[in-house]
């Protein structure tokens, strides 16, 4: 039985017969004096959906953004302790951090594709990457956007400018930017929040699929989402792991009261 701290001591979480693609360990952080991330110890399974969830300010994004490093832009972060990915500290001086975000791919609450074609917004981190291989480009560029759900959508005009799209395309779209790269690890963060009800399910369904090959951690405020999407739920409260458990257990029969508190509404 593996057991993961939180907050209120020990949940009877069981990840023994998960492989582990990321471990947070003794993970403090700070925005100058203010401490947003109270020591945080828990295993992320691979190729499981694993759900934050918590009241406005609890700290989700912020441990999101702790797995590819995106708080590095912010001057004013410190952070303390250990992300292993791999059993490899991602805060490790001599790691690279543009192939750490190759690695652990993000896609915002906003839709924020390129001012480009369809095309060109898939193809984009290829093209960095020195790719230029037309057939490459268009294998890559379909298969993208075929596991991205979305290939039937815009078959016929992948040389339009994606800003021609709709919200929900748009999401669509850059989560084919982001698988194009073939990152392990998918951070999602609120990506259905800006959508309507339909896109909101075609996200969900596409979420359900891609966690056939891809680590996929997601901040959602919507708890139905977080019910219907993960397998594994964290419930954060101020800076602070209180729960994390198997979903199913997590909206039936949670062990902390704070959490029964917070999924039936009663605060946050
Ligand atoms: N760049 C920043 N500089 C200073 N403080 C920040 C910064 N980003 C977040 N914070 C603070 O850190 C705390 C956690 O914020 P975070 O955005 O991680 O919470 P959250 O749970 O994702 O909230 P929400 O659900 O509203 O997005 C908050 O008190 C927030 O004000």
């Amino acid at each position: 039985m593996t057991t993961q701290q939180t907050l209120n001591g020990y949940s009877e979480l069981n990840l023994a017969d998960e492989k582990i693609k990321l471990e947070v360990k003794d993970l403090r952080l700070y925005y100058a004096e203010s401490q947003a991330l109270k020591t945080i110890n828990m295993q992320i399974p691979e190729k499981r959906v694993t759900a934050f969830i918590g009241p406005s300010g609890c700290g989700k994004s912020t441990l999101l953004r702790c797995f590819n490093r995106m708080n590095d832009l912010v001057d004013i972060c410190r952070i303390e302790g250990q992300i292993l990915l791999d059993g490899q500290n991602i805060y490790d001086k001599t790691v690279d951090v543009a192939e750490l975000r190759r690695q652990v791919g993000m896609v915002f609450q906003k839709p924020n594709p390129f001012p480009k074609t369809i095309y060109e917004n898939v193809a984009y981190g290829l093209r960095l990457q020195g790719v230029n291989d037309r057939r490459v480009l268009d294998e890559v560029v379909e298969s993208s956007l075929k596991g991205a759900a979305l290939w039937n959508e815009v078959k016929d005009r992948l040389h339009d400018n994606a800003f021609g799209l709709s919200g929900g395309q748009q999401q669509r779209l850059v989560i084919a930017r982001a698988i194009a790269i073939e990152p392990e690890v998918l951070l999602l963060d609120e990506p259905a929040s800006a959508l309507d009800p339909i896109s909101t399910l075609k996200i969900e369904e596409l979420i359900n699929e891609l966690k056939n090959r891809y680590t996929i951690v997601i901040v959602t405020h919507n708890m139905q989402q977080a019910a219907r999407v993960s397998d594994y739920t964290a419930f954060m409260y101020m800076g602070n792991l209180v729960e994390y458990a198997a979903t199913n257990k997590m909206f039936t029969n949670p062990s902390q009261q704070q959490t029964e508190d917070y999924i039936t509404g009663r605060f946050g």
